[in-house]
C-alpha cells in the first residue's frame, strides 16, 4: 500500500471556497508543493515549520481517521494541501471514498495531471496570478483542461482565481477567456495572514470583497463568473483545521 503525506485531517465543516461554497464536508490536508505562493495561507504544508506533523498514511489509515473524527456525519471530503496533485498513487484514496458513497473535492493549482483527476466529482484548479509570484505553465493548463473536456468532465470542473490587484484582475481575464466553457470563479485574497482577530480580518476582507465585486461589475470580460470570498476566513479567520 502507498503512503501519503497527511497534514491535517478534520471536519465536517463547511467547504468555504469556490464551486461547492457552504458544502458539508471533511478536510484532508496533504504535505508538499511544486509553489511556493508569496501569499500561500497554508505555507505550513511546505515551508518545514510543520514538518514534525506531517504523518505517512496509507488510503486505509486515511480513511479511518475521516470515520474516527467525521463518524457518520458526513458523505464528501476534500482533499487540499500543499498539491495533492503531486501524488501519483491517490486513486487508491479516491476508490476508498467512492466505495462508501462519499464524493470528493479536490483542491490544485493546475502544474500537473493526474489520470484520477476525472474521477474527482469537484475539481478546483486554481491557477495563480502575477502577485503570487509564481509562473502558469499554459501548455500543462491547456492539457489538463483538455483532457477533463475530451472525458466529459468539465461539469465537475471549475477554475478559481484569487485576486489582490488590477494586474491579478487582468490575468483572471486573460484565463477566463483562455478557458472560456470552464465555471469560473474570482476569490478575494487575504493578505492580512498574521491577523488573530477573527472580527478584524472579517472586517477587512469584506471590504476587499466589495472592492473585488466593484471591479468585477465594471469588466466587460468577466460576465459568466462567480464572485466569493472565503467565507471560512470570514468566520474562522487564519485559524487552521477548520
Ligand atoms: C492552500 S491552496 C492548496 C491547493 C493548491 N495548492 C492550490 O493552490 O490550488 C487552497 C486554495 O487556497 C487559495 N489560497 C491560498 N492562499 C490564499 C490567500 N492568501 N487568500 C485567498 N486564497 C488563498 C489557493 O488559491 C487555493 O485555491
Ligand atoms: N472551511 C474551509 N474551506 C476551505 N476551502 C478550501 C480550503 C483549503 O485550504 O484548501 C479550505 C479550508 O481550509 N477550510
Ligand atoms: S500552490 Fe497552493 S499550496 Fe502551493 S504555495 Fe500556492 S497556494 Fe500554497
Ligand atoms: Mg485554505
Amino acid at each position: 500500500m502507498n503512503k501519503f503525506p497527511v497534514l491535517e485531517i478534520f471536519g465536517p465543516t463547511i467547504q468555504g471556497e469556490g464551486m461547492v461554497v457552504g458544502r458539508k464536508t471533511m478536510f484532508v490536508r496533504t504535505a508538499g508543493c511544486d509553489y511556493s505562493c508569496s501569499w500561500c495561507d497554508s505555507a505550513f504544508t511546505w515551508d518545514g515549520s510543520a514538518k514534525e506533523e506531517v504523518r505517512r498514511m496509507t488510503a486505509e489509515e486515511i480513511m479511518n481517521e475521516l470515520r474516527e473524527v467525521g463518524g457518520q456525519k458526513f458523505d464528501h471530503v476534500t482533499i487540499s494541501g500543499g498539491n495533492p496533485a503531486l501524488l501519483k498513487p491517490l486513486h487508491e484514496l479516491i476508490a476508498l471514498l467512492h466505495e462508501q458513497n462519499i464524493q470528493i473535492a479536490l483542491e490544485t493549482q493546475g502544474s500537473r495531471w493526474q489520470e484520477w483527476f476525472t474521477d474527482i466529482d469537484d475539481l478546483t484548479i486554481s491557477p495563480k496570478p502575477p502577485s503570487s509570484k509564481m509562473q502558469t505553465n499554459w501548455k500543462i493548463l491547456d492539457d489538463i483542461i483538455i483532457k477533463q473536456k475530451n472525458n466529459g468532465r468539465l461539469a465537475h470542473t471549475s477554475i478559481k482565481v484569487v485576486i489582490f490587484n488590477d494586474e491579478d484582475l487582468q490575468y483572471a481575464e486573460y484565463v477566463h477567456a483562455r478557458y472560456p466553457e470552464v465555471p469560473f470563479f474570482l476569490q478575494v485574497g487575504n493578505d492580512d495572514l498574521e491577523e488573530v482577530e477573527p472580527d478584524r480580518l472579517a472586517s477587512d476582507l469584506l471590504s476587499k470583497y466589495e472592492w473585488l465585486i466593484d471591479k468585477v461589475m465594471e469588466s466587460t470580460a468577466l460576465n459568466h463568473v462567480r464572485v466569493l470570498p472565503q467565507v471560512h476566513a470570514l468566520l474562522w479567520g487564519n485559524k487552521r483545521g477548520v
